[in-house]
């Protein structure tokens, strides 16, 4: 498997509009996405486009939303999570299930239309991280 670039950086907010403001406001990012619901992911999901990759802020949609009881632990919201790209996302799960990381749930389609699966932070390091498939390039 060859690791491929950091897509995104995931950041968990209770309310994507304030987080909005903040990147815009304060930090001059252009935002020019809206927010969009991801129901089967339990998150609605807004990304704030930087030269090299993107933020993407993410707010609880449900009660059983996979990003509460984090916010429960950081109420103001915070850096949640790092995806990497990978060309082909079943090659990515064979090579982590053969070693020490667990794969948490099933592969399934993400915020950019392809598959992604996560692993759990405590085998990263503390970080949880998202392995999604590279978009197909446009021809
Ligand atoms: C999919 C759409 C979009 C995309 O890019 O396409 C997204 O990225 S949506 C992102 C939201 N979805 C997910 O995060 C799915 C994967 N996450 C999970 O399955 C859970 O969040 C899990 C298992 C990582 C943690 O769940 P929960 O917080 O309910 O469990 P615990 O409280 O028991 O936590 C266990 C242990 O892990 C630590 N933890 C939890 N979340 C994180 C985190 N984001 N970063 C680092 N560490 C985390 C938590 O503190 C516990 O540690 P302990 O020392 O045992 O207290
Ligand atoms: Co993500």
């Amino acid at each position: 498997m060859k690791l491929g670039r950091l897509n995104h950086v995931g950041v968990a907010t209770p309310s994507i509009e304030r987080s909005v403001a903040i990147y815009r406001d304060r930090l001059g990012a252009e935002v020019v996405r809206e927010p969009f619901d991801l129901p089967a992911q339990g998150v609605r999901v807004c990304f704030v486009d930087t030269p090299n990759s993107q933020i993407e802020l993410i707010e609880p949609l449900g009660a059983d939303s996979p990003i509460l009881k984090f916010l429960e632990r950081n109420p103001e919201g915070g850096q949640h999570h790092l995806c990497f790209e990978v060309s082909d996302i079943a090659q990515a799960r064979d090579f982590f299930e053969s070693g020490a990381v667990r794969i948490l749930g099933p592969t399934r389609i993400g915020a950019h239309g392809t598959p992604i699966f996560f692993l759990h932070p405590k085998d990263m390091g503390g970080v949880l991280t998202e392995i999604m498939e590279s978009p197909k390039q446009a021809h």
